[in-house]
């Protein structure tokens, strides 16, 4: 059938999901997926999507602001939303952070609070960041803190709703998103943005698609202009495309701790309780370079929790060294 009647006819179907016809029309669409007329079927299963009733309410628009109060949108299979939620309360802020990353977050945010004079001599702060550097490192920490900063709700990416096991859909769930939060201001996490890139080792005819949705996503960040900050971290910076990465606004490198963090990290984290004479804190923290912040977090709270366990009123430098061992191989 013609391709505009075929869509003018789609356009005519209304009713549930459970609707003979609205089962039919579905039948068609992968019918033409499976033809390879990818373009047809996405076209055709937005104007489906956009007629399904359900509870009385057409499933689209998908936009997080409704009635003054903001929905997540979902995914139109599985109905699984493609973003978190983060409190504010909940979200991760107090970083240590050497300088020179401590200025460029501050820029972003700085940029953020500036944005109106900006805009009067027709410049856009940074909305568009991409975070990298190896795990635990605070990358996601860094994105709850400019959140948190800034005053702005806090949502989080589901890729695995997004890229949606029917692939054709993921296209359609990525503009869904990006068009929720076109005028809703708000810190939108892309976490693990290499997933994107990783999708490759999928099966070779599934190729073609990824290939499509990376294009896709491509476009929507090119164009996304709006009122928040998206936020994309990734944990191998060559692994992902370099147009993806031309983007970005400003990229910014969260590497591991110096000595001097690592020293500032141990302080706070051990702060609660007293440490014996025999504690410096100044080597422990040599010996710990090249672990990740995260692991640094986690030796100094295994250490504080074998002293409470034990009823020790001080934390030793056994307490340290034991804890050092025990999480040593996990991170160098
Ligand atoms: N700069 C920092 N200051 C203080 N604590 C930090 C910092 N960075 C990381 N941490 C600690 O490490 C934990 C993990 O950080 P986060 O989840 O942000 O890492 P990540 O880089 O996103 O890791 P992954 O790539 O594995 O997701 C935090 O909950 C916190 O305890």
């Amino acid at each position: 059938m013609n391709q505009a009647l075929l869509a003018r006819l789609f356009k005519s179907i209304e009713g549930s999901r459970e609707t003979p016809l609205i089962k039919v029309a579905f039948s068609i669409i992968e019918d033409e997926r499976k033809k390879g007329h990818l373009r047809l079927a996405d076209k055709l299963n937005t104007i489906l999507s956009s007629n399904i009733e359900e509870g009385g309410k057409s499933m689209l628009p998908l936009r997080l602001v409704k009635d003054g109060q903001y929905k997540i949108p979902v995914d139109r299979r599985y109905r699984l939303p493609l973003a978190t939620h983060v409190e504010h309360e909940y979200l991760r802020h107090e970083m240590v952070l050497t300088p020179e990353v401590e200025e460029k977050i501050q820029r972003v945010e700085k940029e953020y609070f500036a944005r109106e004079r900006l805009a009067h001599f027709g410049l856009k702060f940074r909305k568009k960041v991409i975070l990298y550097g190896s795990s635990g490192c605070g990358k996601t920490m860094a994105a709850e803190r400019i959140a948190w900063d800034l005053g702005l709700p806090f949502y989080k990416v589901r890729f695995d709703s997004i890229i949606s096991s029917y692939l054709g859909e993921s296209a359609s769930n990525l503009q869904a998103l990006f068009e929720s939060i076109k005028d809703y201001p708000c810190v939108l996490l892309l976490d693990e943005f290499d997933i994107i890139g990783k999708q490759r080792d999928m099966a070779s005819n599934d190729v073609g698609e990824i290939h499509r949705i990376v294009n896709i996503l491509l476009g929507l960040l090119e164009e996304y202009d709006g009122q928040g900050i998206l936020i994309a971290t990734t944990n191998l910076e060559g692994s992902l495309d370099k147009a993806l990465f031309r983007r970005f606004d400003d990229f910014i490198e969260l590497p591991k701790p110096g000595e001097k963090e690592i020293f500032e990290i141990l302080k706070i984290s051990l702060s609660a309780l007293k440490t014996t004479k025999k504690v410096d804190l100044k080597s422990f923290s040599k010996k710990m370079l090249g672990m990740s912040y995260a692991i640094v977090v986690k030796i100094a709270n295994d250490a504080a929790k074998k002293a409470i366990i034990n009823s020790f009123s001080e934390i030793s430098m056994d307490d340290l060294n034991k804890a050092f061992e025990e999480n040593e191989s996990i991170n160098r």
